[in-house]
Parts: structure tokens; C-alpha cells; sequence
């Protein structure tokens, strides 16, 4: 069908060319850089696949492209005032000459357009005789590759994961409580006291009767400690349960299974006995990925989880897609427990599910019952958020030796621009701003910025040719310079290669030798980490694909290292590095610098963010959230006060339906 090609083209880099023969509203659309060639491709050969010429009716799908590669599940064009952020041209032809904007079609007009079209299925009922199953069926003559529902226009692919993940989340929230045969109240009263923290007690309460908890906080308030506890209290009380830990990306399930470690170690014998050693992996391969296709999984609707309860930590970076097939492979009596930060940015691919869940209207009345376990929900605000399942932890725990990382934090998240500016500035504790105009940096102004980078290359180099795995992730962790955009002057691409030059010329320099451009031939008498080759040793990496043989996935960071005369690719946790020959490595690219979209999920002793101009529209509260949250000792921002203005001014907006109930 028509959609799988939309859904493959909307993940991709939008093309920035010009359309070629688009019709003329389109064409101007296009020339003013509010939609890419490939929109208007797809949207023009849909129109073509189903008789459709208005076109109003094409910019639509077109924007709806455009608008998925930017987060968004739909196009919010019922609501006039939510076009307004289309106005702007994409990322992808950020730069490029762009056209002023005509003005958008007449707005009665063009939504009666869509809704009349036979492109566009209209309502949230399914006439066209589809099981409403993903992908089931055989196709027939009236699909209709679009839909319009509560003023939205979907993708029909997307509609269903919506409508798939609403349903299967709803009736979660409503089925009856589960039976917990066991001392429920004692397990609590041991492994969450009294004089703790009320939050996670509710929490674990909860997700102890419960088929869905949501369990949201920002760093260090204790979610990944909950999560451990709780799982030792289910044990005991509900136990033995099959527990499967997961998470979006193998580093994030590679720190959740280190974290969830330490806490079970702490815990009593019989406690740490009955828990075992918690082992994490990825929701794909939690689901059996099937290499080369990213919909299709081992466990589905008909062949479901073995688990008892699914721990999914950070979820955040879960998109809708992946939510709908994980819902689906879920047995309905087996608990969820969703963990995440909503604050932080969501997936790259559309969907910000944790978001929705946590801002909808209650789906449920906030269950009864839990004070007969000792954890009564005490506040007003915590039995509308118990509606949807939610339990935020807001008391921060870790212990930060005066740190102003997570005040800043905090102030990002609360919105308030003047404090963030304020701890800025007085580049206290852990937290410093670099004034200056990113596109004409000045060398004295990142002076510090290329000091910490080299550093950590010059350890990283070091302990790699000593063939130390484990030094060398640990280096590989001290300092990552992160960015908002991929290209242009504050773009990874720049960037990294910077850092490399600045990193190779530090290295002459300790090896005595004259500094020459990072490409240039190499002299065979020069060290082996100055050879230039893909596999010089000290090379940090980045894969860019998943390897399920091979146990490797897109986002995992290692470090070439010496082994022997060769060299081996370590990954992982420092502790029980995991070692790869070169040859077996899927595609890899060099790591010195990342998106904030990357770091997710990671953690580094110290972080360099470059902002882009404050016109940048990637600028958003989630990505300098993120970004701050990364660091575990400091921050460095370098860009305009006016860029980190507009950052904590302007959360992110993702259109999406989840948030309203079904009309
Ligand atoms: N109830 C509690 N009482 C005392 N200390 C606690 C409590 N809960 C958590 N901590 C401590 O606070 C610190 C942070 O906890 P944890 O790592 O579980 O938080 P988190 O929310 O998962 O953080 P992050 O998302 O940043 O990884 C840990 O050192 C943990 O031991």
C-alpha cells in the first residue's frame, strides 16, 4: 500500500530540492521552503493513486508529510492558529534561499475540501471494511490513504498506530485491578518505609495492582531506584513474575540494567535472591526484530510476551509506532510500567507518546484500594493524574554537592527564561554560558571547549593504545560536544570534524610532529593513531544501524582500541566491555560530536552544547532540557542569550490526537 512509502519517505532528511512539475499552488509552497520536493512527490502521486486534483487537498497531505518529519503524528488543520508553526520554512531547507510564504488557501474552504475528498476517510470509524488490525487485509478498491478526525488530517498508517495505542492503553486504565495473592502491605512497608518517599511507595503500589503505571520525574528523583524496589516486591508479593526491562536504544538499556543492578545489590538477601540480576535490552529486540523491516516483529497480537510485567525506561524516546507494536505484543493481564522524563525531547521518528499519556484528561477514575497497601494518594493533583496512571516523583534524591545542574534544569523546565539566564551568567557550580555569535565563532571564545575536547581525546587515544576496553569507554564518557542540527556552521557535521582536527593536532604535538591537515598522506614512521584510517585506534564511534547478530544498534557509541597488533571495537558498560572485530561492525561513523537527539539517553561527566542562531526552529525547552540533563558534573552552553531565551520560551509542539477524546 501507498502509506508504506510515505512512511519510509517521512523518516528521512527532507529533500531539499526543488519539486519539479508540482502543480502551481504547491510549487509555490515549495518554493517558499514550507514543503520539499518529496512532500509534494507524495502528496501529488496519492492524489494521482485516488482521483484527487484539488489542490488545496494535496498541500494538505503534503503539510501532513512535512509535518511528520517533524515529530507530529497529524496536521492540526482544524485549528487555524496551529498552522502558524508551518509557516516557517523546515529544517531541511534551513539556509537555502527561500521564497516569502504565500497565504495558506481559505480556511472553511480547504478543510471541506479534505473532509469531501476521496482521498480522505472522515471520522474515526472504519467503513472501508479493514479489520483496523496493522496492516491486515487485502487491499481494496475504497482505502483511502488519508483520515480526518477532531479536525486532524493522519497518514492512514499513522491513524491506526494512534488509534491502536489509545485503545490498548485505555483498556488498561479500565480493566479491574490484578489479584496480588501475596503480603503486599509488607513487602511495601520493607522495601518502601514510611519515612521514605511517598511518591514511589504510590508508585509501586500501583503498578502492584495496576495494568499501566506511568512513572515520570526528572534526574535524580529516584525512578530507576522505584523501579528496582519494585520489582523485589512483586516478586514477593505477586512472585515469581516473569520481568522483562527494556528501553529504546541499547545504550539507555545498557545504563538501566547497570543502574537497576547496583539498587537490587543493595537490597536485603532474600530480596536480591528473589529478584535476581536484572538484565536490559531493547524494546526491538524485546519484540524479536526481524532485521530489514522495522514493523514487523516475532511478538505480535497473535503471538504474544511471555512477561508478567515490562518495564520500558526512557520512554520519552519511544515513538508511536514502536508503542503501538509493544502494546500489542503485551499480554492484557501482564503490567506495563512505563519510566521516563517527559520533559525531555521525544523520538526522532513521530510520536511523543509518554507526553500525551501524561497530558490527556483522565481516562479513568484514579483507582480505589491503594490505601489499603499504606499509599493513599494524598493530593487532589495526583488522583487526576492517577486517572491516567500517572505517578510523578518530584523529590530529587542524588545528592549533587552544590551543583547548579539541576536548579538549571528545573528553571528550563519550569519555563523561566530569566533564572536559566541568571545561573548562566554567573557561571557557578557547574554551569557556564559562552557568549557568542555561532556562526563567526571566535578561537578565544572556545578556547575551553577545545581544551576539554582534546583532553578527552588525548585520554581516550591513550587508553585505547594501551588496549584498556574499559579506560576507554570510560574517557569516551568525560566530555561530548552536542548540537541542535545535523549541518550548517552549528551542525555536527562542522563540528565533529573540528574536533577531530583539534584532537589529531594535539596528538602531533605530544608525538613532536608538524601539525598537517587531518586528511593529508600518512608518513609511515607516524603513530598509529595519527594514520587516518577508518580503524585508527582511539576512534571514537557511532553505529548507525542495527546489527541484531552482531548485538549492535543505531545510537550505540564504543571506541576502537588496540588488541595486540590489531584493533577491537568496544561497547558497553565499562565494567563488561563487549568486544567486536572491525569486520563484523555494522556502519559506523566518527563520534567526537552529536545531536542532543543522540545523547539522549546518556549520560557524561561534562557537556558542551552549541546553540544554533535563536531563528533556528530546532530550538526548543526539550532539546536544552536534554542537553543539561546529560551532564553529571558540568555544563558548558555556547551561543546568544537571545538563542537560550527563545529555547526555554518555546517548548515543542507535536500534533498529535492522543491528547483529545475520540468525538
Ligand atoms: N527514597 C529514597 N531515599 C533516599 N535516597 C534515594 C531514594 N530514592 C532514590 N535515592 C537515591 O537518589 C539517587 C538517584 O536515584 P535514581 O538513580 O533511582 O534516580 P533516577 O530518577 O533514575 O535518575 P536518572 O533519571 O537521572 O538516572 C540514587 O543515589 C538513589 O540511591
Amino acid at each position: 500500500m501507498s502509506t508504506v512509502t510515505t512512511s519510509t519517505l517521512a523518516s528521512v532528511d527532507g529533500d531539499v530540492r526543488t519539486a519539479v512539475g508540482a502543480p502551481p499552488l504547491l510549487a509555490r509552497f515549495n518554493a517558499a521552503g514550507l514543503v520539499t520536493a518529496t512532500d509534494v512527490q507524495v502528496a501529488t502521486r496519492l492524489g494521482t493513486l485516488t482521483g484527487e486534483g484539488d489542490e488545496r487537498v494535496l498541500l494538505a497531505v503534503a503539510l501532513t508529510v512535512r509535518a511528520l518529519r517533524g515529530g507530529s503524528v497529524c496536521l492540526h488543520l482544524g485549528d487555524e492558529a496551529e498552522l502558524e508553526a508551518l509557516r516557517l520554512p523546515d529544517d531541511a531547507v534551513l539556509g537555502e534561499q527561500a521564497a516569502e510564504p504565500p497565504p495558506w488557501p481559505e480556511h472553511p474552504g480547504w478543510v471541506a475540501a479534505v473532509q469531501a475528498s476521496p482521498m480522505v476517510a472522515v471520522g474515526s470509524e472504519d467503513h472501508s471494511g479493514h479489520s483496523g488490525h496493522h496492516g491486515a487485509g487485502p487491499s481494496q478498491p475504497d482505502v483511502r490513504p488519508a483520515r480526518w478526525v477532531n479536525g486532524r488530517l493522519y497518514l492512514d498508517r499513522y491513524w491506526r498506530d494512534e488509534l491502536t495505542v489509545r485503545r490498548l492503553i485505555d483498556a488498561r486504565l479500565t480493566a479491574p485491578d490484578l489479584d496480588v495473592p501475596g503480603d503486599a502491605g509488607g513487602a511495601l512497608d520493607r522495601l518502601f518505609p514510611e519515612a521514605g518517599d511517598d511518591r514511589q511507595r504510590l508508585a509501586a503500589a500501583h503498578a502492584l495492582r495496576r495494568r499501566l503505571t506511568v512513572l515520570t520525574g526528572g534526574p535524580g528523583t529516584g525512578k530507576t531506584t522505584t523501579v528496582a524496589r519494585l520489582l523485589a516486591v512483586l516478586q514477593d508479593a505477586a512472585g515469581p513474575v516473569r520481568v522483562a526491562l527494556a528501553a529504546p536504544t541499547g545504550k539507555a538499556a545498557a545504563r538501566l540494567q547497570e543502574a537497576a543492578a547496583e539498587v537490587v545489590g543493595f537490597l536485603e538477601d532474600s530480596d536480591r535472591d528473589r529478584v535476581g540480576i536484572p538484565e536490559a535490552t531493547t524494546v526491538h529486540r524485546l519484540l524479536g526484530f526481524k532485521p530489514g523491516s522495522s514493523t514487523r516483529f516475532a511478538h505480535d497480537a497473535a503471538h504474544h510476551l511471555p512477561h508478567d510485567v515490562v518495564v520500558v525506561d526512557e520512554t520519552s524516546m519511544v515513538p508511536l509506532s514502536l508503542m503501538a507494536r509493544l502494546l500489542e505484543a503485551l499480554r492484557p493481564d501482564a503490567r506495563l510500567v512505563l519510566v521516563g522524563d517527559p520533559d525531555q525531547l521525544a523520538s526522532v521518528e513521530a510520536g511523543a507518546v509518554l507526553g500525551d499519556l501524561v497530558a490527556r484528561p483522565p481516562v479513568a477514575e484514579a483507582p480505589v484500594g491503594l490505601e489499603t497497601v499504606g499509599a493513599a494518594p494524598e493530593r487532589g493533583e495526583t488522583a487526576a493524574d492517577l486517572g491516567n496512571g500517572v505517578v510523578r516523583l518530584t523529590t530529587v534524591h542524588r545528592q549533587e554537592q552544590g551543583s547548579e545542574i539541576l536548579p538549571l534544569a528545573a528553571a528550563i523546565r519550569a519555563g523561566d527564561a530569566d533564572r536559566v539566564l541568571e545561573l548562566l551568567r554567573a557561571g557557578r557550580h557547574g554551569v557556564e554560558l559562552v557568549t557568542a555569535d555561532v556562526e563567526h565563532l571566535e578561537e578565544q571564545a572556545i578556547a575551553d571547549l577545545r581544551r576539554d575536547a582534546v583532553a578527552a581525546g588525548e585520554k581516550l587515544m591513550a587508553r585505547a593504545e594501551a588496549g584498556d576496553a574499559a579506560g576507554a569507554l570510560n574517557a569516551l564518557n568525560e566530555h561530548r560536544l552536542m548540537l541542535a542540527h545535523r549541518r550548517g556552521p552549528a551542525g555536527v557535521a562542522r563540528w565533529a570534524a573540528q574536533v577531530e582536527i583539534w584532537v589529531q593536532e594535539g596528538a602531533r604535538a605530544a608525538a613532536g610532529t608538524m601539525p598537517t591537515a587531518p586528511t593529508a598522506p600518512t608518513a609511515p614512521t607516524m603513530p598509529a593513531r595519527l594514520s587516518g584510517s577508518p580503524w585508527t585506534v582511539g576512534r571514537p564511534i557511532l553505529v548507525t544501524s542495527n546489527d541484531k547478530d552482531v548485538g549492535l544498534y543505531n545510537g550505540d557509541t564504543g571506541v576502537l582500541v588496540a588488541d595486540g597488533e590489531s584493533v577491537v571495537a568496544a561497547f558497553g558498560d565499562p565494567r563488561r566491555p563487549m568486544l567486536v572485530r572491525p569486520y563484523r561492525l555494522p556502519p559506523v561513523e566518527t563520534v567526537h560530536a552529536m545531536t542532543v537527539h543522540r545523547a539522549q539517553g546518556s549520560q557524561f561527566q561534562r557537556v558542551s552544547l552549541i546553540l544554533p542562531p535563536a531563528t533556528s526552529p530546532l530550538l526548543s525547552r526539550e532539546l536544552l532540557y536534554t542537553a543539561v540533563t546529560r551532564a553529571q558534573e558540568s555544563v558548558r552552553v555556547v551561543g546568544s542569550e537571545e538563542a537560550v531565551r527563545v529555547a526555554v520560551e518555546h517548548p515543542v509542539r507535536r500534533a498529535s490526537g492522543l491528547r483529545v477524546p475520540l468525538g
